[in-house]
C-alpha cells in the first residue's frame, strides 16, 4: 500500500545538494551557541555604527567609481539597509552597476590565499562553500580586507528560520518549515565538519583563531539571503551595492532585473547591471522581486520574511511506493517509465488544482486486488493514460482516504488552528519572527484543508465518475454514451 510522508519538504534548491532524503521532523535539542566575534555588522549596533559603516562603505564604492551616476545610495530603511533613489528614475533604468573586481566569487576565492591554500580555484570546493570560506577569512582579516567596509555592513542575521533559537522554532512545531531549516541546519553542519578537518584545521594562518559552526552557518545565510538566485553554482557571486537592493510583493514582473554586461574597454570586464523594475521617485527606496515561485516556508528559510498572498502557501506531498507492497517492482516500473521515482514530491499551492501526475501517481500507489490486471507487461505502455482517470471505484475511494488520512494526521501536529493564527496576526506589533511563524502555520494548514476539501468532493463524486471498465466497454462499442448495454440482437 502507499506510503505518504506529509511533514517534509525536501531540500530541493539548496546549492548543489541533490535532492535530499527527507529531514525527519525533530526540535534541536541543544541552544545554539552564542555569536563568536567574527561577525560583522554587531546584533547591538547603534544608529551612529550604522551610519559611520554606511558612510565608510559609500566612499568605498565611490574610490571604485560605483554608484558615482548619482542615481541610488545605500540607505537604512525598514528592512535593515536598501537602495534609495537619488532623483526620479523611469522604469527599466540602471540603478546599480558593479565590476567583476568587487564581486566575491570563484575567481576571488582563486586569487585570494584561500584559493592558493585549496590548490587553485575552490580546490574542489562546492562554489558556496569555497565563496563562504573567502567571506569568512575576509572577516578574519578586519581592516586588512579590500572588502572591508562591505563586510563591516553586512547584518549579523536575519529573520531566516536558520538563525532562529530553540524557543522561537516551536512556534513552527508541526510545519514542513521546521523539517526543512532542521535538514538545512544539518547540512551545513556537515559541510562545515567537512572544511573544517579538510581547510580550516590545516590552514591556521589564513582563520587565524577558531571558526565556529555559527560562523559558517552565518555566511551561509549571507548567501542565501544575498545572492542573486540565477548565479547558481560556479556563477555564485556576492555583488557588494547591488545585494541592497530589498524585495516588495508588489512587483511582480517576471523578468529579470539584472544583467551581466561587458564594460569598459573592448566590453572586456563584466559589470553587474541592475535596473528598476517599475518608475521610482526621488528618495523612494528601489525594490525587486526576488522571486514569484518562492512559497512562504522558502521566503522564511532563505530571507527571513514572508508575504501574505495566497499564492505562496504551498506544501510539498510526499508520496512513495513502499517496498512491502507486492506490486513493488511492478509499481515502481510504471513510475519510471512516466520520469517518477519510488518517491514523489507535489508541491500543492492553495487553491490552485492538483499537480496534474499526482493523481495518476496516487492511483498508482493503491492499485491492488483485482485492479492489479492493470500492472501487467501488456499494458505497460498504456498504463498510465489509464490512469490519468479513475481507475475503479475502490481505487478511487482508496486514494480519497490516503490522502484524507494524511492530510488529517498533518493537521493534528500543528499547535494552534487557522483561528487561532487569525486572531494573533491580527495583534499590533508581532514581531518578525512570530509574524512569519503564523504566516507560514496557518499557510501550511490551508492548503492541508484544501487538499483535504478536493478528497473529500471526490469521495461524494464516486458513484458518478465512468471507471476504467465502462470507458472500456464503449471503447469497444458496447456502451451508449447513456450507459446502457448495446446488444447485438437489439
Ligand atoms: C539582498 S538582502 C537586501 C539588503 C538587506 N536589507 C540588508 O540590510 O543588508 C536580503 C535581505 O533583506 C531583507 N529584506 C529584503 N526584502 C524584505 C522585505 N520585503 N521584508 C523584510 N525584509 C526584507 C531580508 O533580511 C533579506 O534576507
Amino acid at each position: 500500500m502507499a506510503t505518504l510522508h506529509h511533514h517534509l519538504l525536501p531540500l530541493q534548491r539548496l546549492p548543489n545538494s541533490p535532492r535530499q532524503p527527507p529531514p525527519r521532523l525533530r526540535l534541536p535539542t541543544k541552544p545554539s551557541r552564542p555569536h563568536s566575534r567574527l561577525l560583522p555588522r554587531a546584533a547591538a549596533s547603534t544608529a551612529a555604527t550604522t551610519v559611520t559603516a554606511l558612510e565608510d562603505f559609500r566612499r568605498w564604492l565611490a574610490s571604485h567609481s560605483v554608484g558615482d551616476g548619482g542615481k541610488t545610495f545605500p540607505a537604512a530603511v525598514p528592512e535593515g539597509l536598501g537602495l534609495v533613489a537619488a532623483r526620479d528614475l523611469p522604469r527599466g533604468e540602471v540603478v546599480a552597476e558593479v565590476p567583476k573586481k568587487l564581486w566575491m566569487d570563484a575567481d576571488a576565492v582563486a586569487a585570494s590565499d584561500i584559493g592558493r591554500a585549496c590548490g587553485g580555484g575552490g580546490g574542489g570546493l562546492r562554489p558556496w562553500v569555497a565563496v563562504a570560506l573567502l567571506l569568512l577569512s575576509e572577516v578574519a582579516r578586519g581592516a586588512d580586507s579590500p572588502w572591508a567596509p562591505y563586510l563591516a555592513i553586512l547584518p549579523r542575521q536575519t529573520d531566516s528560520t536558520i538563525f532562529w533559537s530553540e524557543e522561537e522554532l516551536l512556534e513552527i512545531q508541526g510545519t514542513q518549515l521546521l523539517s526543512t531549516t532542521v535538514g538545512v541546519k544539518e547540512y551545513v553542519q556537515s559541510e562545515f565538519d567537512s572544511v573544517q578537518a579538510e581547510i580550516i584545521s590545516r590552514n591556521k594562518d589564513l582563520f587565524p583563531g577558531s571558526i565556529t559552526f555559527d560562523d559558517f552557518l552565518w555566511a551561509f545565510g549571507i548567501l542565501r539571503s544575498r545572492v542573486f538566485p540565477e548565479l547558481r553554482g560556479d556563477k555564485l557571486a556576492l555583488v557588494p551595492f547591488a545585494d541592497l537592493v530589498n524585495h516588495s510583493p508588489d512587483i511582480t514582473s517576471e523578468g529579470s532585473s539584472w544583467e551581466i554586461k561587458g564594460k569598459g574597454l573592448f566590453g572586456r570586464e563584466p559589470m553587474f547591471s541592475l535596473r528598476t523594475p517599475v518608475d521610482v521617485k526621488s528618495g523612494q527606496q528601489i525594490y525587486i522581486q526576488y522571486d514569484l515561485d518562492k512559497s512562504n516556508a522558502e521566503l522564511a528559510l532563505d530571507y527571513g520574511f514572508v508575504e501574505s498572498n495566497p499564492s505562496r502557501d504551498s506544501y510539498t506531498v510526499t508520496l512513495e511506493i513502499s517496498e512491502s507492497d507486492p506490486f513493488y517492482g511492478d509499481k515502481l516500473d510504471i513510475a519510471e517509465l512516466n520520469e517518477l521515482g519510488e518517491t514523489a514530491y507535489f508541491d500543492i499551492i492553495l487553491d490552485e488544482p492538483l499537480p496534474p501526475q499526482m493523481l495518476p501517481y496516487l492511483r498508482l500507489l493503491c492499485i491492488g486486488g483485482t485492479d492489479a490486471f492493470i500492472l501487467e507487461a501488456l499494458f505497460r505502455n498504456s498504463v498510465w493514460g489509464h490512469l490519468e482517470l479513475p481507475l475503479s471505484p475502490d481505487n478511487e475511494e482508496s486514494i480519497c482516504q490516503v490522502m484524507r488520512d494524511a492530510c488529517k494526521s498533518a493537521l493534528a501536529a500543528y499547535h494552534t488552528t487557522i483561528e487561532e493564527d487569525e486572531e494573533l496576526s491580527e495583534r499590533e506589533n508581532l514581531q518578525p519572527r512570530l509574524t512569519i511563524a503564523i504566516g507560514v502555520r496557518a499557510g501550511e494548514k490551508k492548503v492541508l484543508q484544501h487538499i483535504d476539501n478536493i478528497f473529500k468532493q471526490r469521495e461524494q463524486e464516486l458513484d458518478g465518475l465512468e471507471y476504467y471498465q465502462e470507458r472500456r466497454l464503449k471503447d469497444l462499442g458496447l456502451v451508449s454514451d447513456n450507459g446502457e448495454i448495446i446488444f447485438w440482437e437489439s
